[in-house]
């Protein structure tokens, strides 16, 4: 199933060129998405380039300029939608725009999950420099940017999929960059529209990093909407 979210804004100020999503140009939903793909790649490997960069002045300078060549170049050349939102056969939520899955999206670590048979997510996953907070840590609120994702996964494949009412964390031990990690998240439970889920990052051998719960609300409108189209 696919389906096409409609842009607030766009539909709004239709001729408005001011939103992230831009409203002019070709759109590359479809149309050479492995390209795109590896575009946001080439983009996370330039950002982590960047962190640990010790070029000198006047080449960061020359750097620059090439750089915002391209932007501009990029930029000329806006989507006039978003990225489909898809669902795969086990129900999860697939997005190429989003900040933590999208692989569209140079921002994106990207996660990749899976379901287990008993209906468990989980993600094989190693964070980068670029993710650091405290020193030759991970930043907590780019473990719980994680959580919040793989527990909302957990929900939608219990067919609760909504927006996160609530979520807590405990950090246990301080979470290293450049070693491979597990995140894992289990649905526990729904009352009407609202759905709860839990789940840590691991180290491979179980030991948690952080814990997490999390409350999930099927916005009203998603409902009325899901009937509706029924
Ligand atoms: C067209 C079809 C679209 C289908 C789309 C399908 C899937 C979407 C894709 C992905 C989702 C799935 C997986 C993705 C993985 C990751 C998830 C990341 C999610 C996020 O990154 S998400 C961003 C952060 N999140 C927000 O941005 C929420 C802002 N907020 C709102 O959008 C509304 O606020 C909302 C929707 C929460 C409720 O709005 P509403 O109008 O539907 O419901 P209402 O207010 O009536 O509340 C009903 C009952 O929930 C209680 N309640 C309300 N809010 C609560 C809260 N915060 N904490 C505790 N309880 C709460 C009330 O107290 C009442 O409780 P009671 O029934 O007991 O009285």
């Amino acid at each position: 199933m696919t389906i096409e979210l409609a842009s607030a804004e766009n539909a709004e100020n239709p001729g408005s060129t001011g939103s992230a999503e831009g409203t002019t140009g070709a759109s590359a939903a479809g149309e050479g998405s492995a390209a795109l793909d590896l575009l946001a790649q080439q983009v996370r490997d330039l950002v982590d380039a960047v962190v640990l960069t010790g070029a000198p002045q006047d080449e960061i300078v020359e750097i620059t300029a090439e750089l915002a060549v391209l932007t501009d170049r990029l930029r000329a050349l806006r989507r006039t939608s978003r990225h489909p939102l898809a669902f795969d056969p086990e129900g999860v939520p697939r997005h190429a725009g989003n900040a933590v899955t999208g692989s569209a999206n140079p921002y994106a670590l990207p996660l990749v999950s899976q379901v287990t048979p008993d209906r468990t997510i989980r993600a094989e996953l190693s964070f980068r420099q670029v993710h650091e907070g405290p020193p030759t840590s991970v930043h907590g609120g780019v473990s719980a940017m994680i959580l919040d994702h793989v527990l909302g996964q957990a929900v939608a494949v219990a067919g609760g999929a909504g927006m996160t009412g609530t979520l807590t964390l405990r950090y246990v031990r301080r979470v290293p960059y450049g070693e491979p990690l597990v995140a894992t998240a289990e649905y526990v439970r729904s009352e009407g529209r609202k759905s709860w889920a839990e789940g840590r990052i691991a180290l491979p051998d179980g030991t948690p990093l952080v814990e997490a719960t999390g409350l999930f609300i099927t916005p009203r409108v998603w409902k009325e909407e899901m009937t509706g189209a029924q």
